[in-house]
């Protein structure tokens, strides 16, 4: 039997670029994240209001947390054009939070003051300590392999609820701005700079990119789940 790292290595020298090598980490949770009702309850106009309510409040600390994280990507990366990709990413996760947040919270009746109130949650607090401890202290590669399904689960997610849409108007608008061809190019632009890096990496790095990419993938199973639960701090 191979191990993981044998496995991660032989991949490496098949012909699958370096973000496909990458996706089949969380490949199986992506399968699950599709089928989490959370997401069926947005097409199908069932998911709560408050369940909802929780994830654009949730959402709003995340991005807060994720721009930072990017600013720390384009930080390590030394090629300018990703240096100025990933700064402009950090800034327009600050305003996608100030814009598609603003409209939807006003259509849940929530204001800015209330989810500075609410603060963030356990789930969230826990991805986005893990995002910010990878992009901090791992390589390049690793902080790229960890922010990665941020952008393209996010996308792939869009597109597949898009060819259901919901017929609530909000859920509606949601999953058109993930399902949008302008969010489309954003990803691809990363995946080309994600498959650009592939050969510079070495063996043990290869396998530390693959966790981050399979832990952060969860998260993000983990982040639908905890608005589904609407799950507070214990204690
Ligand atoms: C939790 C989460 N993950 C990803 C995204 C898309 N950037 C988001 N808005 N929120």
């Amino acid at each position: 039997m191979s191990t993981k790292a044998e496995t991660i290595a032989s991949h490496s020298t098949a012909v699958l670029s370096f973000s496909q090598q990458l996706w089949e980490s969380g490949a199986a949770t992506y399968a699950e994240i599709l089928r989490h009702p959370f997401l069926t309850g947005l097409t199908d106009g069932t998911l709560s209001k408050d369940a909802f309510r929780y994830f654009v409040i949730q959402d709003s600390h995340y991005l807060r947390a994720y721009a930072r994280a990017l600013s720390l990507v384009s930080a390590r990366a030394t090629d300018p054009e990703a240096v100025a990709l990933f700064a402009g990413h950090a800034s327009d996760a600050i305003a996608v939070e100030k814009e598609l947040h603003v409209s939807l919270l006003h259509g849940l009746g929530l204001t800015a003051a209330a989810v500075d109130a609410a603060g963030s949650g356990p789930t969230t607090t826990a991805y986005a300590s893990y995002l910010l401890g990878v992009c901090a202290t791992g390589t390049y590669a690793e902080a790229l392999a960890a922010v990665l399904p941020c952008y393209w689960v996010y996308r792939d997610v869009g597109r597949e609820l898009l060819t259901r849409s919901s017929p609530d108007p909000l859920y509606a608008q949601w999953i058109a701005s993930y399902g949008s061809p302008e969010f489309d190019a954003v990803v691809e632009s990363v995946l080309a700079v994600t498959d650009g890096l592939g050969s510079d990496i070495g063996p043990s790095e290869r396998v530390r990119c693959h966790e981050h990419f399979a832990v952060t993938t969860r998260y993000e199973w983990m982040f639908w789940d905890a608005a589904y639960q609407q799950l507070s701090w214990p204690i």
